[in-house]
């Protein structure tokens, strides 16, 4: 039975032309069935068919009592058809009085036509088919929708409205359907479900799923100008679900007023109001987006009932009066509405009731009204009263309108949208993707795959950084004995070339001494064997040289080649392997830092070392300290020759060689300060050498720093051993001493010359024509470690003395005795007295004769700065230059000086001295006007001594 076709038929024929519709309130009619106690008063026999209750109606009637044979009620509704009911139709005998049920009185018989009429057998799902659903139509079409129940208490209201779990009513019907709808609809269109549940009791209005808001005053209830009653405070609340629904339902019927009455046992005290809101937007909106709500309210309203019949008292009889009142406020409005000629004034404010229903019963809104009656004679009056109300109920006209609300999406909106939509894309692309990745790499593997990855990426980088580091040690280790070999080498090679030197000097002497021989002193007996002797010495000492420098020579080679070799190995050790697990970057890396250790750090680095030691350093110092002891030599051998002068009464002559003999002192003093310039050029070439490489600065292990932090070590034995030496221990002393010497910080103090018997004593350091101590001599004699400084020194002075003793036992010659002064060092000079004595064992700078030296052979501090300071050099610039490898050893040592000393033109001391030697033997020859211009001639020179 489908009953929306006549109203929704109504509604259509109404239809205005602004798009609202003008609709009747549908009223329909139910009749429940009699109650077991009801039942037991009905008269015998039972009421035909038709009109009694049906089996399913009368489950609850089960334990009733059979019909009384003393009738006190009888039937006083009578349902025709779906539309029609009798109101106290006259008894089938015909008789139009009442017997039963009331007293005496003539039967009303009045028919009453209804939208749906619904008998005792009726069920739930009948009354809500054919009332409630057609409101669903609507609610869904935009409109509003009421249905309410309306009915003396105990009429069935509640049940109709609620029913039971067993047999739920049109709330759980509708939501229910609602619902369905909703989900049938949800591709088209977005429904957003929300309700709230109230009750107004006693003229108050409480939220029955919120109980304690609004107090005891109850919430207030609010008109707006869009016609709508709205309740200020009212929780709202949104199911998902059917089952949501009836949970708040049942939350909200246990905070509902329900009293036991004389008519029912469980009568509702209150007007309960459902409203259910539902707004819909359409998915797929473009521009103009239309959204349609609409409210679905279902009212349980509470029952009239007469004081009388319902003999309630105190509260209930309270209740029942405000009941009665709203209820009547109700029929006050639907008469109102019904006459709608006169437009009387709807008394909506009479009642809070009537201010809820406002616009369901006058305003845009289709109303569903389900009246429910008593069909016991007992409700005689409630039920004709109700039956009136609805019968006039059905003139009420209501113009109904579709909520919708057209709204202009605007145009930041839209993109606003687009943004979101696109965002929305791309995510769901990256999860296509993911799950594409995923499925590629075997599902669940993906994630595990892209750790195992980074984690075999991660460990492959570790050991191309271990790979690297290994490479480095062995580039490191490999490099390690290139040092000391380096070290070797630039020892010998500087002993070699000192070695050289001095023979060179050596031989520039001799022949010095063979022509001032020759052209002075030839025709002497025992010069002549005096002469001899100190030719054998020196010849002998030439030799001694010579081998030396080849033994040296052959050392410096050894290690050379050795250096070769290691520098050769270490290549191959830092070599990459080609099973390094290094990427092609790396491996270029690696390649590119081994090249830059061997090239630069390791063998250029040495080699500049020494390089820069050889030229500079040890080799000029001791060239200085040789030709010291040879101008000794010398100078004694004068010494000898003048005495032999004074003796043939050559005074003049005399006078030149004393003045020979302090320019030789002088041109010492020179060598000196350019001896102790080399050692500090020894010490700056020994440092470790900072060299740029592709714009990094490298600073090369160096062997000096660590044994300058005390660990002090001999460089280690060579692979091979170098060739034999019958003076190999002393030389090894001597270039151990060497290798010392030039470990030290400070270059050892000038050495003072001493003539034994205090004939004549060179100036020491201080007295010495150096240039002053800068900032750096300074600060190094404030710091802790100047004493260690004085120790170095005193290392480089044994150095040297073992040095000169490995040359005097080379050359078999003895050493003067030290003196006590540590800051002076003893002239290592051969004692020419043995060799022209044999016998005799004295070290001593004395003259054959033993006679001391003249105070006026004395070098004195001025005569030794002037003749250091500018008169040698301008004898040496003025004096012809007679013999070539004297002139090439003085080039080369010029070109050895250390580079700051050769801002200062020196001459060099050997070629000082011959031409010193030579330019104050040719004075004295030539006379003391020449002397003391000191522009002496080759010519001058040749005259004859004497
Ligand atoms: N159609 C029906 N079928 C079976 N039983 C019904 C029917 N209608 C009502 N009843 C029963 O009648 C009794 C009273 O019904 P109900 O409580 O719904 O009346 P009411 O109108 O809500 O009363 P009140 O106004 O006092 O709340 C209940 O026991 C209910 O089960």
């Amino acid at each position: 039975m489908h009953t929306s076709g006549p109203l929704a038929a109504a509604a259509a024929a109404n239809a205005t032309r602004n798009g609202s519709s003008e609709a009747a309130i549908m009223v329909a009619v139910r009749v429940r069935p009699f109650s077991a106690q009801e039942r037991a008063q009905l008269p015998l026999p039972p009421q035909p068919t038709h009109f009694g209750p049906t089996a399913r109606n009368l489950s609850n009637y089960e334990d009733a009592p059979a019909p009384s044979s003393q009738p006190t009620l009888r039937k006083v509704v009578h349902t025709i058809d779906d539309h029609v009911l009798v109101f106290d139709p006259p008894s089938e005998d015909g008789d139009r009085r009442s017997t039963v049920g009331a007293s005496n009185r003539r039967h009303k018989d009045i028919r009453f036509v209804f939208d749906r009429v619904y008998g005792e057998e009726s069920s739930q799902s009948d009354v809500y088919e054919g009332t409630t659903r057609g409101l669903l139509d609507s609610v869904m079409g935009g409109y509003n929708a009421t249905v309410f129940a309306y009915g003396a208490t105990g009429c069935g209201k509640t049940y109709t409205i609620s029913g039971s779990a067993e047999d739920p009513g049109v709330i759980f019907l509708t939501m229910r359907e609602l619902f369905e709808r909703i989900a049938a609809a949800e591709d088209e269109k977005t429904v957003d479900v929300s309700l709230s549940y109230l009750e107004v009791y006693n003229e108050t209005i409480r939220d029955l799923l919120a109980p304690e808001s609004g107090g005891m005053a109850g919430l207030a209830l609010r008109e707006d100008a869009q016609q709508s009653i709205t309740v200020a405070g009212l929780s709202e609340h949104v199911p998902g679900s059917v089952e949501q629904v009836i949970g708040l339902m049942e939350r909200g019927n246990a905070n509902r007023t329900m009293s036991a009455t004389e008519a029912n046992a469980v009568s509702s005290r209150s007007h309960a109001v459902l409203q259910v809101h539902v707004r819909q937007r359409p998915r797929a909106s473009g521009l103009q987006t239309d959204v349609t709500t609409a409210t679905l309210s279902i009212i349980d309203l509470a029952g009239s009932e007469r004081a009388t019949v319902a003999r309630n008292s105190g509260a209930r009889l309270r209740e029942g009066a405000n009941i009665n009142r709203s209820l009547l406020a109700l029929a006050n409005c639907i008469n109102a509405l019904c006459d709608v000629k006169t437009k009387r004034h709807v008394p909506y404010r009479d009642s809070k009731l009537t201010r809820l229903l406002k616009f369901s019963l006058g305003g845009n809104c289709r109303t569903v009204m389900i009246t429910c009656v008593s069909p016991a004679s007992t409700y005689y009056e409630e039920t004709h009263n109700t039956l009136k109300y609805a019968n006039r109920a059905k003139n009420i006209k209501t113009t109904v309108a579709r909520n919708t609300k057209s709204t202009t999406v605007h145009l930041a909106q839209y993109q606003g949208k687009i943004r979101e939509q696109s965002e929305e894309i791309k995510r769901l692309q990256r999860e296509i993707a993911a799950l594409r990745s995923r499925q590629g790499s075997g599902g669940r593997a993906g994630v595990p795959a892209k750790q195992a990855a980074a984690a075999a990426d991660l460990r492959k980088q570790t050991q191309a950084v271990q790979a690297v580091q290994d490479i480095r040690n062995r580039v490191s280790r490999a490099y390690a004995p290139i040092r000391d070999a380096q070290w070797q080498c630039t020892s010998n090679a500087a002993v070699e070339r000192w070695f050289g030197h001095h023979a060179e000097a050596l031989r520039g002497w001799r022949e010095q001494f063979e022509t001032l021989f020759q052209e002075h002193g030839a025709g002497d007996e025992r010069r002549t064997e005096q002469y001899r002797g100190l030719r054998q010495q020196v010849d002998e000492l030439m030799r001694e040289l010579v081998r030396e420098q080849k033994q040296t020579g052959k050392r410096a080679e050894h290690w050379g080649q050795t250096i070769e070799r290691q520098l050769y190995e270490a290549t191959r050790a830092a070599q990459v392997p080609p099973t390094a697990p290094l990427t092609p970057e790396q491996r270029y890396q690696v390649e590119q830092e081994r090249l830059v250790l061997d090239l630069s750090a390791e063998r250029v680095g040495l080699r500049r070392q020494a390089e820069l030691a050889e030229h500079v350093a040890g080799d000029l110092a001791k060239q200085n300290a040789m030709l010291l002891r040879l101008t000794a030599s010398c100078m004694f051998n004068l010494r000898h020759v003048q005495e032999e002068m004074r003796r043939a009464g050559d005074e003049r002559g005399a006078a030149a060689v004393d003045q020979v003999y302090l320019q030789a002192i002088a041109t010492y003093g020179e060598a000196t300060r350019m001896a102790r310039e080399a050692m500090r050029g020894v010490e700056r070439a020994a440092g470790p050498a900072k060299l740029q490489v592709d714009g990094s600065t490298l600073t090369p292990p160096s062997p000096y720093v660590a044994r300058s932090q005390g660990r002090a070590r001999e460089p280690p034995v060579a692979p091979a051993a170098p060739p034999a030496n019958p003076n190999g221990p002393a030389i090894s002393a001597a270039v151990a001493g060497t290798t010392r010497a030039r470990r030290a910080v400070q270059p050892p103090p000038p050495p003072a010359v001493r003539f034994t018997g205090g004939t004549a004593r060179a100036q020491d350091a201080s007295a010495e024509p150096s240039r002053p101590a800068g900032p750096r001599a300074r600060r190094l004699s404030q710091h802790p470690s100047a004493s260690t400084s004085t120790r170095a020194q005193r290392r480089s002075s044994t150095s040297a003395d073992s040095i000169s003793s490995a040359l005097r036992s080379s050359a078999n010659i003895s050493s003067p005795p030290q003196p006590a002064d540590a800051s002076s060092i003893s002239l290592p000079s051969p004692s020419l007295s043995s060799v022209s004595s044999p016998g005799s064992s004295s070290a001593s700078w004395q003259s054959p004769h033993h006679e001391p030296l003249p105070a006026s052979a004395r070098p004195v501090k001025g005569i030794l700065k002037g003749a250091a300071g500018g008169g040698g050099h301008e004898a040496a610039a003025a004096g012809p230059v007679r013999m070539g490898s004297l002139r090439m050893r003085s080039r080369q040592a010029r070109n050895m000086a250390n580079p700051t000393a050769r801002t200062t033109p020196t001459k060099p001391p050997v070629a000082a001295i011959r031409e010193l030697t030579f330019k104050s033997l040719a004075s004295a020859s030539a006379g003391p006007a020449a002397a003391a211009s000191a522009s002496g001639s080759a010519q001058a020179a040749k005259k004859p001594w004497r």
